[in-house]
Order: structure tokens, then sequence, then C-alpha cells
């Protein structure tokens, strides 16, 4: 008995069923139709994609196998061979294709933008604004508001941040200043509470008080077609607290530095319940986790207490344009289910200001190089960044006898002159600002047009942010920053990030050696510098003559020279002669010189028609 006859005495009584292979083929041969079609049209879509032939792959080995592969074999009744198998993996290939194909669309739309997001299931982008209603049921009330602010467009961040908190995402958001980051947690914020119903449901903090009222301000008018109430917390007297908590109360959003929300929150006699509050927002992050680490500690106690007294379910979003370790830290250890959002390179300054570095030799060849920059004409608005309280009130009495539209900020001013100070700014009451690092974090001056830091900053992040307050919403602007023999401890770290940004800086600078130790140093305690003085041009004079001093023009040179300056600059004072100026002739200088002020004001508009 040979095989054949083997496997037939086995197979005796069974029947094998062929399919009819003609309408099989038909049906195979219209499903590869369609699919090829498929493929045609995802290559069309795909065709900016690097993994075209990668996706076209798969698409093809989902394709039905031709042939024999594809037929029907039934050895006994109901026992049917490969068909449904084969069915149930091609929809999984296929659904598998279709969610990495929106997937790589998503991706691509966040690389035009700049956007990188890390974390679990991240939210789409928004496409635009209207994406808010269609995706979210955002009213329309609220989205025409927000385009009636001007915001045609969402920005990167607001974006990536907007679709995150929208859907309750915890989010870490890195965005280069003047980037829109207020409206990118405002918005959401706004929709996601609703009605009002009293008592705050969300709290935003910030590190200064000046922020503090800006993000007001800015809620203010995100939100006029909602019921929502938004308050900010003011520096308050005892009589006042009572008041105070009553307004709290009444509060949807409130506003607040770190330390003015724990102080009320520590009175006895008032009584604020935080348990409603579903979103804690922190603005400049990094700034309210920086310092010493007592300082580090100061904080991160005042959150802890501020988180304790919310209730279980309150999610954080935390902004700034600059990210650090701690923050990186502290996030990863407290946010759950959380989103890192980047725009742009991080820690870098914005691309649209121009910047500059000057040397200016000593302490006194600034003071030259200021005037030599407002003889050259300056185009206010200009931020004038110095080191500390006592510079800046130095600087400011050099500048104002010199007639230039001069006002200064720093945190020995009252509340009311700070204010006084910042609107006056903000209209061009006021041209030129000398301000210390007060200024340098948020604060949002439309068309800031230069920023000079007369004194360097202390770290690559301060001059991030101080040069910040240019270029803001797509505006341009330009920052010049003054170096001497002092500041070259932090030159490096400071051209690396001008290199970044896109501006030529001179190569020995980038191969600085750094003293890591210095730095730190730095970064606690400015450097000593000599006071700001005309009197200090004698040196100054002695180097012009020896033609040391490349910043200083013929102008100020023959100035000096005959001693004209020292009329025309009173030195700390004192009169040439060592007389003490008395207070009346001062007032009558001040009040000739705001005259003059007045005057040019008045002059204003029509030079510039
Ligand atoms: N979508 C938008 N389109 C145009 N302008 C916008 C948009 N969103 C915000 N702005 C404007 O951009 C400016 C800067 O916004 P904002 O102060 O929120 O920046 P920021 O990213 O918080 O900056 P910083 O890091 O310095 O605090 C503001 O004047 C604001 O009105």
């Amino acid at each position: 008995m040979d095989a054949y006859d083997i496997f037939k005495k086995l197979t005796k009584g069974l029947t094998f069923k062929r399919p009819v292979l003609g309408v099989k083929n038909n049906q195979q041969k219209t499903k590869q139709e369609t699919l090829k079609q498929e493929i045609e049209i995802k290559k069309e879509e795909l065709s900016d994609f690097e993994d075209v032939a990668e996706i076209e792959n798969d698409l093809e080995n989902s394709q039905p196998s031709s042939g024999s592969e594809e037929e029907e074999l039934e050895l006994v009744d109901g026992v049917k061979v490969g068909k449904k198998k084969r069915g149930k993996k091609k929809k999984e290939i296929t659904e598998d294709l279709k969610k990495k194909l929106i997937q790589e669309e998503e991706n691509r739309f966040r690389n035009e933008h700049g956007i990188k997001a890390v974390g679990r299931h991240i939210p789409p982008a928004l496409k635009d604004f209207s994406d808010l209603t269609v995706r979210y049921n955002v009213p329309q009330a609220l989205v025409d508001t927000v385009t009636q602010c001007g915001y045609s467009e969402p920005t990167p961040v607001q974006r990536q941040a907007m679709a995150c908190m929208l859907e309750d995402r915890q989010i870490v958001a890195c965005a280069p200043t003047g980037s829109g980051k207020t409206a990118a947690f405002i918005v959401p914020l706004l929709h996601t509470l609703g009605t009002h119903q009293g008592g705050p449901r969300a709290l935003i903090l910030c590190p200064t008080r000046e922020l503090a009222h800006q993000i007001y301000r800015e809620a203010l008018r995100l939100s006029a077609s909602t019921q929502l109430r938004v308050t900010v917390v003011k520096n308050l007297k005892e009589s006042k607290v009572k008041e105070r908590e009553a307004t709290f109360r009444k509060s949807d959003i409130v506003i607040s530095t770190p330390n003015r929300l724990c102080y009320l929150l520590n009175q006895d006699q008032v009584n604020i319940s935080l348990e409603k509050v579903r979103w804690l927002i922190i603005d400049e992050a990094d700034k309210l986790f920086e310092g010493s680490s007592e300082q580090e500690s100061d904080f991160r106690q005042q959150l802890e207490q501020i988180m304790c007294r919310c209730g279980p379910k309150r999610l954080i979003a935390m902004f700034s344009a600059t990210h650090t370790p701690p923050v990186a830290r502290w996030s990863r250890r407290h946010l759950r289910g959380l989103v890192n959002v980047t725009v742009g390179q991080r820690n870098a300054a914005t691309s649209l200001v121009e910047q500059q570095l000057l040397y200016c030799g000593n302490e006194d060849g600034k003071l030259v190089a200021f005037r030599q920059l407002v003889q050259q004409g300056l185009k206010p608005p200009v931020l004038v960044f110095v080191q500390s309280k006592d510079r800046a009130k130095q600087l400011f009495k050099e500048l104002i006898y010199d007639g230039i539209n001069v006002d200064v900020i720093h945190a020995d001013r009252t509340q009311a002159q700070r204010d006084n100070v910042v609107r006056s700014f903000r209209v061009g009451r006021i041209w030129v600002l000398i301000s210390t690092e007060l200024m340098g974090r948020g604060i949002d001056f439309r068309g800031v047009n230069l920023v000079i830091n007369y004194d360097f900053p202390p770290s690559a992040i301060s001059y991030v942010h101080r040069i910040g307050r240019a270029g803001r919403a797509g505006h341009r602007g330009t920052a010049v920053t003054f170096f001497t023999q002092d500041d070259v401890v932090n030159l490096r770290s400071i051209a690396s990030v001008m290199k970044q940004s896109g501006c030529e800086v001179p190569e020995y600078m980038l191969k600085l050696k750094q003293d890591s130790n210095k730095r730190k140093r730095l970064l606690k305690k400015a450097p000593h510098r000599d006071k700001i003085s005309t009197i200090l041009e004698k040196p100054v004079k002695r180097k012009l003559e020896e033609g040391k001093d490349s910043n200083v023009n013929s102008k100020d040179t023959e100035k000096i020279k005959n001693g004209k300056h020292k009329k025309q600059r009173k030195i700390d004072g004192t009169k040439e002669n060592g007389a003490r100026i008395s207070t009346s002739q001062k007032e009558n200088k001040r009040k000739k010189i705001k005259k003059n002020k007045n005057i040019k004001l008045a002059k204003k508009p029509k030079s510039g028609s």
C-alpha cells in the first residue's frame, strides 16, 4: 500500500469544499482596488512626511494576499481555516495606522509652531480659536472677547496649554517672553469655572504685586462676557482685612503674590476657604522656586500651605519663560499626568530682540556710554535695569539733571508711587524708566523699544527676562548690555544666550573660562560697584586724555576737557566749588526741568506726524 492508499483510507467519508474561486477573486479585486486608492490618498496627504515609505509599507502589508492563501478550506463541518483571524488583524492594523497618521499630523503641526509636548495622551494643539468652541464647547461670546482683544490667532503656547488645561491636564509650560502665557491660562479658567458661584475656584500666584495687577487687568478684559469675578489681593491695613475676607468670598478667581495670600490665610480673625479651588496657577514659576535654599523653602512652605487648604481635586499649571531644575523636580514629584510644554528652545531669549554687548571699561564709562546713547537719540519707551535700589536712585539723580524724561521704580518707593510710575510709563508720560529686577519679570509694557542693562544681569535667566520686556507680541526691540571687567564671570553665559538667538558675538566670549563658584556667589550677592556719579568721570577724563576709552565720543571728550560737564551735571548735591545746593535751589531746578519736559511732551505729537 502506497501513501496515496493510506491517505484515501484515512479520509474516507470526509468532504473537501472549495470556494467558488471566481466570486471570491472578484471580491478580492474590488477590495484591493479600494485599498490601492486609499494608499494613493494617504501618500498625497503624507507627501511631506519623512516616513512615507514606512506607512506605505504598512498599508501594503494590510492588503489581503492574493491567490490560494485567501482560499477558504473547510476540513470538517464548521471548522474553517484562517479567514476570520486575518480579517480581525487587518482591522487592527488599519485602526493603528489611522491613529498613527493622526498622531503624525499632530506632531507635524506642533513642529510647525515650535511646540514640544511631553507626556501621555497629549491633547492636540488648537488650530485656531474657533477650535475652542468646536472641541471644548467654549461659549462663542468668550471666543469673541478673545478676538476683540486683538488676538486673531493663538500663539504657540496658547495652542497647546489651552487644550491641555481644557482637558484638565496639569502642565508646566515654558514659552518665550511676550508670547501670551497670561491668556493661555486665563481663557481655560474662564471656561472651566463656568458660572459665578462665589468662593475662589482659581488661584493665580505670581512673584510681584505689579505683575499681579497686570494679570488682573488681562483677566478683567478677557472675562468681559462672563459673570465671573476676579480679585487681586492687596496690601491691607489690619482694619481692612475683614473687608477683604468678604471680597475674597465673592470672587471666582483670586490673583496674589504668595506672601500676601499666606498673610491673609494666617490671620486669626479671617475665615477664608480655598476648598473649592480647582485650578492653582503659578506664573513665573522658576522665579518663585529660585533663591537660596532658605527662600526656596519659604515658597515651598507657602505653596504647601495653600495646597493643603485647597480641595483634593485641585489641579496645578505652571508657566514661565525659563525652566529650572527645581521646578522640574517639584513638578515631576507632585503633578500627576503632567504634560511638559516647551515652545522654541528652553531658556532662550526672544528672537524679536536685537541684542548688543557694549564694553564700557569701568563704571565711569557706563555713564558716558549712556549719555552717548541719549545723544545718538533714544527711541522711547526705554527701560534701564540696574542691580540695586541704591544704584537706581543714583542713576536717576544723574539723568534727571540731564533733562531726560526719566523716572525710577524700586522697592523703596511707596505703593502709590510705584503705581503712578507704571501708569505714566504705560501712557508715555515717562520715556525712560530706571528699574531694579522688580520690573524684570512678566511686566508687559507695550512697545518697549530699548532695554539697557546698565548693570550686567546676575544670570542668563535674568538676562532673558530683562531683555524680554522688549520684543513682545510680535513687535521688534533692541537690548544693549553694558559690561566692565567686573562682569566677565557671567559674560560667557550671556554671550551663549545671544548666540543661540542668532546674534553675532565675538568667538572669544564663548570660550571664556567659567568660574562656577564665583557665579554662584554673584547670584546671591551683586558685585560691588562704584557709585554712579559724574564726579567719577575724573578717572574717565584721565583715561580719555590717555586715549584709552573708545566708548566716549569727541563731544564728551571736549566737554570733560573743558570742565563743562561739571557745570551741566550737579554732582551728588554739591556745586563745583563744593558748596551744598540748598533744597529750594534743587526744587527750582526740578521745576525748570519739569517745565522743559512738558514742552517736549507737548511737541511730541507734532514731531511724530
Ligand atoms: N494671541 C495673541 N495674539 C496677539 N497678541 C497677544 C496674543 N496673546 C497675548 N497677546 C499679547 O502679547 C503680549 C504679551 O503677553 P503676556 O504678557 O501674556 O506674555 P508672557 O508670555 O506672559 O510674557 P512674560 O514671559 O514676559 O511674562 C500682551 O500684550 C498680550 O496682550
